[in-house]
């Protein structure tokens, strides 16, 4: 099977899982920044979302809004995040206490942070931090479980499940990414919120990497926004695009409608920066999966 791109997601023909209407960020520095402005979009059920737009345009300002996970002096200064659960029920984010907020995240929605490899805990082995976030939020569930579960997920990021005895140092930093990726995995969101989660890797681990995610994607259906500023990346991964520049969402539309036909000046402009981008969208990633990354039943050997 190869995977290819599927414009019906891109449609919208499926369901909504997450609203985010009118947002506005504000750093109440001096003066005030409006990171984020008004910002609108709507996340389909398994689509990948790709964000763009150059450095300090608001990209992880947003997605941290989205996640609650800003930190003053950010303030929320208006608009509204909704939740629309697989379970029914819609959840109003904005409105969650502290307490609903430490279910919310991890459960029904991840992240995965620029950097995130340096973000796994250094002085506890890869079990004790996989297990202590399961057991944070499935109290109940058995040791025998906990193995099942924590190897499970090692093995589809493709690293050996015998790396959970393993402490943060002594994993390249691919495998660390990797383990972050498991991490947001771990208690199957429908929502993961990747913000350049391969950056700082070398471009062959990278891709490798991506190509796991739409595959992960394509087989536990979970919808990902996809934030960075490489904007041919994007092109290859996402059903869709976002195109912010100074804090506003000013395109959004299908990848393959944006490469081809985009609408709005700074996009284009965007597009003309990367010299790639002059000749068909690049297929490598989606039409490499299957070929070049892990087998389908998802018990790879290690990778870098
Ligand atoms: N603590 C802060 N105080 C004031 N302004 C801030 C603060 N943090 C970020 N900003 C400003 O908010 C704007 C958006 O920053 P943000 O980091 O969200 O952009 P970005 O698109 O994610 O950039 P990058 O790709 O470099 O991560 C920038 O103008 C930035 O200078």
């Amino acid at each position: 099977m190869t995977t290819t791109l599927q414009p019906d997601r891109a449609a919208g023909s499926r369901a909504a899982v997450l609203t985010v209407e009118d947002l506005t960020v504000v750093y109440e520095a001096d003066p005030p920044v409006t990171a984020v402005r008004n910002a609108g979009l709507t996340l389909h059920r398994g689509e990948i979302l790709g964000l763009a737009g150059e450095s300090g345009c608001g990209k992880t300002t947003l997605a941290y809004a989205i996640n609650r996970l800003h930190r003053p002096p950010a303030r929320i200064a208006s608009g509204r995040v909704t939740f629309h659960d697989r379970a029914g029920g819609d959840l109003d984010v904005l409105a969650l206490t502290d307490v609903e907020l430490r279910a919310f995240r991890w459960e029904k929605l991840s992240m995965v942070f620029q950097g995130a490899m340096n973000a796994l805990n250094p002085v506890t082995t890869v079990r004790a931090q996989l297990r202590d976030t399961l057991l944070a939020h499935r109290p109940g569930l058995s040791r025998a479980r906990v193995r099942e579960r924590s190897e499970e997920v090692l093995r589809r990021v493709g690293v050996d499940p015998r790396r959970l005895g393993s402490f943060a140092h002594e994993l390249s930093g691919g495998m660390r990414q990797r383990v972050m990726i498991a991490m947001a995995m771990l208690l199957e969101p429908q929502v993961m919120i990747m913000d350049e989660p391969t950056t700082a890797l070398d471009v062959v681990v990278q891709r490798e990497i991506l190509g796991e995610i739409v595959r992960l994607r394509d087989e536990l259906d979970f919808a990902v926004v996809f934030i960075t500023h490489d904007l041919p990346l994007l092109l290859e991964i996402s059903d869709r695009i976002a195109v912010m520049l100074a804090g506003e969402i000013v395109e959004l539309g299908a990848a393959d409608q944006l490469h081809r036909h985009a609408r709005h000046p700074y996009t284009r402009r965007l597009l003309g920066s990367f010299p790639s981008l002059s000749g068909a969208r690049g297929a490598f990633i989606r039409s490499g999966v299957d070929e070049t990354t892990a087998p389908a039943d998802g018990t790879t050997g290690e990778r870098a």
